[in-house]
């Protein structure tokens, strides 16, 4: 597998793990799913009635090998809502070409899914944010796309979306909205931000001079995921919401003993899960409602 081609994207290969996976999902038939991110695998624990599925089991689906990421499917209700949580995501420094990390965003789109609420871990670049706080994803900069690792290299398949689609509007702005008002509904605005998310490749972190560099261009957080499944949704038309919870500090000054590991990165996770937790459930009921207004 190399990322340069995409050989896996065949249509036929997501057909069959879609239609492996309609065969496991009962009555659930979810136009919503959700991408835990490390250490935030307890938002598959909310759903209910789950119907569990193994990674391991779904053809030309691979393995999860990062501490934090279950690597399973889990279908069922939150809130009432059919949906299906991915608990545990592929990533480039893994060694994965861009269309397996993106796979699973076409599978979701063949079983139906039309909005997704992706979540990770991420350091805080901007120096206004701090550990525990909740970024709503705006817009991002991905370098590894720049660099030309993309899940949308090599031959493009129509029958998914075009060749050239747009970025400028990934991160949907009425769902946004919606998310942020719901946020503010439970009392989280004190900690509820928006920014842009860089995507670097990993697995080692930032250096002080590449995270002066990101955020001289703009950016606000720093992760190693997300961008790739974003960017297979929307070329496939699936609304997208992201959001970082900030489990780190970048360092960006030299005169410190301070580091950053992902033993950190999962305590803070851990910590905050119960409010990430809430936050997903409550923007299915809240007034903000998304799913009838946006997925009907
Ligand atoms: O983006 P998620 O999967 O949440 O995980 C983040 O946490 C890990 C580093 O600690 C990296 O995988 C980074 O991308
Ligand atoms: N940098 C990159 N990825 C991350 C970080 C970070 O500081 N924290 C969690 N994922």
């Amino acid at each position: 597998m190399t990322s340069s081609s995409n050989e896996g994207y065949s249509t036929e290969k997501v057909r069959v793990s879609a239609d492996f996976l309609k065969s496991k999902m009962g009555n659930v038939k979810p136009k919503i799913g959700i991408i835990c991110g490390s250490g935030l695998s307890g938002l598959g624990e909310v759903v209910e009635n789950k119907i569990v599925v193994k990674y391991s089991e779904i053809p030309s689906f691979v393995e999860s090998t990062v501490p934090g990421h279950k690597g399973q499917l889990v279908f069922g209700q939150i809130s009432g809502k059919d949906v299906v949580c991915m608990q545990g995501r592929f990533h480039p420094y893994e060694g994965y070409p861009g269309w397996v990390v993106g796979f699973p965003l076409r599978v979701m789109k063949l079983i139906g899914i039309e909005m997704v609420l992706a979540t990770n871990a991420a350091g805080g670049i901007n120096p206004e944010f701090k550990v525990g706080d909740f970024m709503l994803i705006k817009d991002h900069i991905s370098f590894t796309g720049l660099a030309g690792y993309t899940p949308l290299v090599g031959p493009n398949d129509s029958s998914f979306g075009p060749r050239f689609p747009p970025m400028n509007d990934a991160y949907d702005k009425n769902l946004r909205t919606l998310f942020k008002q719901c946020a503010s509904d439970l009392g989280y605005d004190d900690f509820m931000r928006d920014g842009v998310y860089c995507n670097v490749f990993g697995p080692s972190y930032e250096t002080i001079a590449e995270l002066r560099l990101l955020l001289k261009l703009g950016g606000d957080a720093a992760g190693m995921s997300t961008v790739q499944e974003v960017v297979t949704a929307r070329h496939c038309g699936i609304k997208v919401i992201a959001c970082s919870l900030i489990t780190n500090e970048c360092i960006l000054e030299y005169d410190t003993d301070k580091t950053v590991c992902h033993d950190e990165v999962l305590q803070t996770a851990n910590d905050r899960a119960h409010q990430m937790q809430t936050l997903v459930t409550n923007s299915q009921t809240s007034r903000t409602h998304w799913q009838p207004l946006h997925c009907s």
